[in-house]
């Protein structure tokens, strides 16, 4: 397999449950090394789109591949899948189900412990190695399936909703192992609705809506796509409507504002100050993927070029891939 041939290759994918059309002609790739970001609203056929992906449904139409072949066992000590629906052996102690997924991803018994002991470590378990699964909380019964799914380091990640469910310090925790794998040249495929994770982790996205590509491309590649800016401000007083901006955010003295290409900052500025608003801070900054996904989701969504077809918008691969 050509080392610059994408890692998953999905082209002209339908898939229909009855009358049901829940994917209708979905292309995209995932490039070896990049993390790549799976996002759309609920029920927009992420899940699905795994599922096909790996056989556990039998496509409608399509081409997906994964190493240019129909996902199959010989990958799959390479692949890492953290399922939507988790699931562990309740009844028996996470030291001896961690070593029985070892054993079962062809690791030594002795690999399998060392890597056991420093996870449980590095999550802030290694007190809870003996105890029952089902004695863990939810968030910790999930940070050992995480374990499971990367104890192989496996050359593949697929995770649906890694962080579901995680206080934001263990989530900041559980980005940081999974950034850790893409350092170590992991290719990491993840469904998140968390554009925080997105900006900080993904090279690339595709934002799937109706059952294709809405956006695709580099972070950067799908803000420009959608144009406008986001201004920040830190502020004392009421922002007041204008037809200059819209209030995407509205905190106690902080906003975030959606800006149109053709207005200026300067000018958002001046208005907040003559309407009588304290400006403590004011920073511009390219529209964020918060806004992009209401624009997309939100009432009438629809994104300014979305995309009709398979063909064509492939974008290069990213610059930022770690
Ligand atoms: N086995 C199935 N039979 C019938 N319908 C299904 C089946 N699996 C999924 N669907 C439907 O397909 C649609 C997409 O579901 P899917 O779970 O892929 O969405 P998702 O994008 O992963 O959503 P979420 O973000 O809420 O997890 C839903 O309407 C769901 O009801």
């Amino acid at each position: 397999m050509n080392a610059a041939e994408p890692l998953i290759h999905i082209q002209d994918f339908h898939m229909r449950f009855g009358a049901k059309q829940v994917i209708d002609g979905l292309s995209f790739d995932v490039l070896r090394g990049e993390t790549f970001g799976f996002l759309g609203s609920n029920g927009s056929g992420k899940t699905t789109t795994i599922r096909a992906l790996l056989g556990i449904y039998r496509p409608t139409s399509g081409t997906l591949r994964i190493n240019g072949k129909v996902f199959s066992d010989d990958f799959g000590a390479r692949l890492g899948y953290l399922p939507e629906e988790r699931g562990l052996y309740k009844k028996e102690s996470v030291r001896d189900v961690m070593g029985y997924f070892g054993r079962l991803k062809g690791m030594s018994k002795a690999a399998a412990n060392d890597f056991c002991r420093q996870f449980l470590d590095r999550v802030d378990l290694a007190d809870k190695a003996e105890l029952r699964v089902d004695k863990l909380s939810g968030g910790e019964q999930q940070k050992i399936q995480l374990g499971v799914t990367i104890m192989n380091e496996p050359e593949l990640l697929i995770l649906d909703e890694p962080t579901k469910g995680f206080d934001p310090v263990n989530r900041r925790l559980l980005m940081d192992i999974i950034e850790e794998r893409k350092r170590a040249g992991a290719t990491v495929m993840m469904v998140t609705h968390q554009m925080e994770e997105v900006e900080r982790l993904c090279d690339r996205i595709i934002l799937l809506k109706d059952g294709r590509a809405a956006a695709y491309g580099t972070i950067d590649e799908v803000q420009n796509q959608f144009g406008g800016r986001t201004v920040r401000v830190k502020h004392t007083g009421t922002i007041p409507p204008s037809p200059s901006y819209q209030v995407t955010l509205a905190e106690t003295n902080y906003a975030e504002l959606s800006v149109d290409d053709g207005v200026d900052e300067a000018q958002v500025l001046k208005e907040l100050v003559q309407a009588g608003v304290v400006v403590r801070g004011f920073t511009a900054a390219k529209r964020s993927l918060d806004d992009i996904f209401i624009q997309v989701y939100g009432e009438n969504g629809a994104g300014p070029a979305a995309m009709s077809g398979p063909a064509g918008q492939q974008p290069a691969p990213a610059g930022r891939a770690g």
